[in-house]
């Protein structure tokens, strides 16, 4: 069966073009003939080739296979992707090797054998077939990128985030690992993703790990990748995340969570910017940028002897931290307006508004899950929500939490007994004896409290 393959010949001895092409036709679907090297730039616009075969020499008598080398960087510049492969008389062997620098895949010498020509034709179809694979594979790569990359803005005007703003200016377009500590919710993906928008990867893959979740076993497979066979459940090559990410970012998230001894192997790899897939003894260069992020306190990790100090300083040449959200109660209206724009759009309630009053009592709020909580909240209330507006009943049983929230600059004794006493009843699941207990006080002396404030 003839391979689909488009192959040019070039020679201005019309019985050596014709000697070739009925050699190559039965193999290849089309194989096309000129004389004139001149018709090369012309018919390389208008349609791709696989392979070209290219004489050295057209003038008569001219044999510094000078004409070659021009056609050959006009084809490589035209077409990257064409192979061209040279034919040369004996005497020009030491222009043809010269030639293979500058992008020639292999020479043939006349008079040429057929099988040799044959086979050299061969492979460089296969090889410009690889290599279009490849050239559609990424650009495959970059539009699932982009389809990946939900664009979503870093909402706030507090100064904790015109802070991390300007970071992100300065560390976006180095190469540096960022490590991004906070609360959960607080923000540390989002923020990840935008150093990588904003990076020279942007075009490449924005990949998350949750590290903190992958067991012993499976981190090293789903990591570094292995080959069929390398353990019972490999039943086929597989690239590890640090491969599929390569021109892109890889964000490692919860790497608080990490045991001593994946910290260990993760380290090897940072440092020496090589993995190996499992079953191999063949190391990959890395291309990926990291960026950690945990809501643990890594410093403290460190001092326990609970996360390596080597990998620590390893992984935070930039450090961001992201404040709870309490902390920058300025950014609430933004968030919750934002939220309820998306929301309002997504369950079809475009003249959704918040009434005056909600704005307030969100900001009063603790929001122990930060932002997240927030947006959870929002989008609970447009679904509730039976009028035009927004009320503060429409956020529920948070409603009554968030009136009785105590702030840091409320002092009121009666608020603080009924939030103690909350945190106690949470604390121990709703066990009324263990609550009491905690809180010094008798059984019966905890149910007059609960009844008195509505517990
Ligand atoms: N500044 C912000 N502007 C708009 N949306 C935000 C902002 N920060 C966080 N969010 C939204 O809040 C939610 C939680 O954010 P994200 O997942 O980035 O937090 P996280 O700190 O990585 O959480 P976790 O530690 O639980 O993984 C996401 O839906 C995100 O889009």
């Amino acid at each position: 069966m003839k391979a689909a393959g488009n192959i040019l010949l070039v020679d201005d001895d019309e019985f050596v073009l014709l000697s070739v092409k009925l050699l190559l036709e039965p193999y290849f679907t089309s194989v096309k003939t000129i004389s004139n090297p001149e018709r090369i730039q012309a018919l390389l616009d208008r349609e791709q080739f696989d392979v070209v075969v290219l004489d050295m020499n057209f003038r008569q008598g001219d044999t510094t296979g000078n004409q070659g080398r021009f056609w050959l960087k006009k084809i490589k510049s035209i077409a990257p992707e064409t192979q061209v492969i040279l034919l040369t008389a004996y005497g020009d062997i030491h222009v043809a090797v010269e030639s293979m620098k500058e992008g020639a895949l292999d020479f043939i010498v006349k008079p040429w054998q057929n099988e040799k020509l044959l086979a050299t034709v061969k492979t460089a179809h296969l090889l410009s077939q690889e290599k279009k694979k490849v050239k559609q594979l990424k650009s495959q790569q970059r539009s699932l990128a982009s389809a990946l990359d939900r664009h979503e803005p870093v909402i706030g005007i507090s100064e904790s985030i015109l802070a991390i703003r300007k970071a992100i200016e300065k560390v976006a377009p180095t190469e540096a690992d960022v490590l991004i500590l906070g609360q959960n919710g607080t923000g540390k993906e989002i923020i990840a993703r935008e150093i990588h928008r904003n990076s020279a990867r942007a075009n490449g893959i924005f990949m998350t790990v949750d590290v903190g979740s992958l067991s012993e076993s499976l981190f090293e497979s789903e990591m570094f990748g292995h080959r069929k066979g390398a353990f019972t459940d490999a039943k086929e090559d597989r690239a590890g995340r640090f491969e599929a990410a390569a021109g892109g970012t890889l964000f490692l998230d919860e790497i608080g969570n990490l045991s001593l001894s994946l910290q260990a192997k993760l380290l090897t790899v940072l440092q020496h910017k090589k993995v190996t897939r499992l079953g191999t003894h063949e190391s990959i260069d890395l291309d990926v940028r990291i960026i950690c992020a945990t809501n643990g306190n890594l410093q403290a990790m460190v001092k326990e002897g609970k996360f390596r100090e080597d990998l620590y300083y390893r992984i935070n040449t930039v450090e961001l931290t992201l404040p709870p959200l309490q902390d920058r109660a300025e950014d609430i209206p933004l968030l919750a307006e934002h939220f309820l724009s998306r929301f309002s759009h997504k369950y079809q309630k475009p003249y959704l508004k918040f009434t005056d009053d909600v704005i307030y009592t969100l900001q009063k709020y603790r929001w122990p899950g930060n932002i997240r909580e927030l947006q959870h909240a929002v989008e609970r209330a447009v679904i509730m929500c039976e009028g035009q507006q927004i009320e503060s009943a429409d956020f529920g049983t948070l409603q009554k939490q968030m009136s009785s929230e105590v702030t840091f600059e409320d002092f009121n004794l009666e608020k603080l007994e009924a939030w103690a006493i909350r945190k106690a009843i949470a604390k121990h699941h709703g066990n009324i004896s263990h609550a009491a207990d905690e809180l010094g006080l008798s059984r019966g002396a905890l149910y007059r409290r609960i009844q008195t404030y509505g517990i």
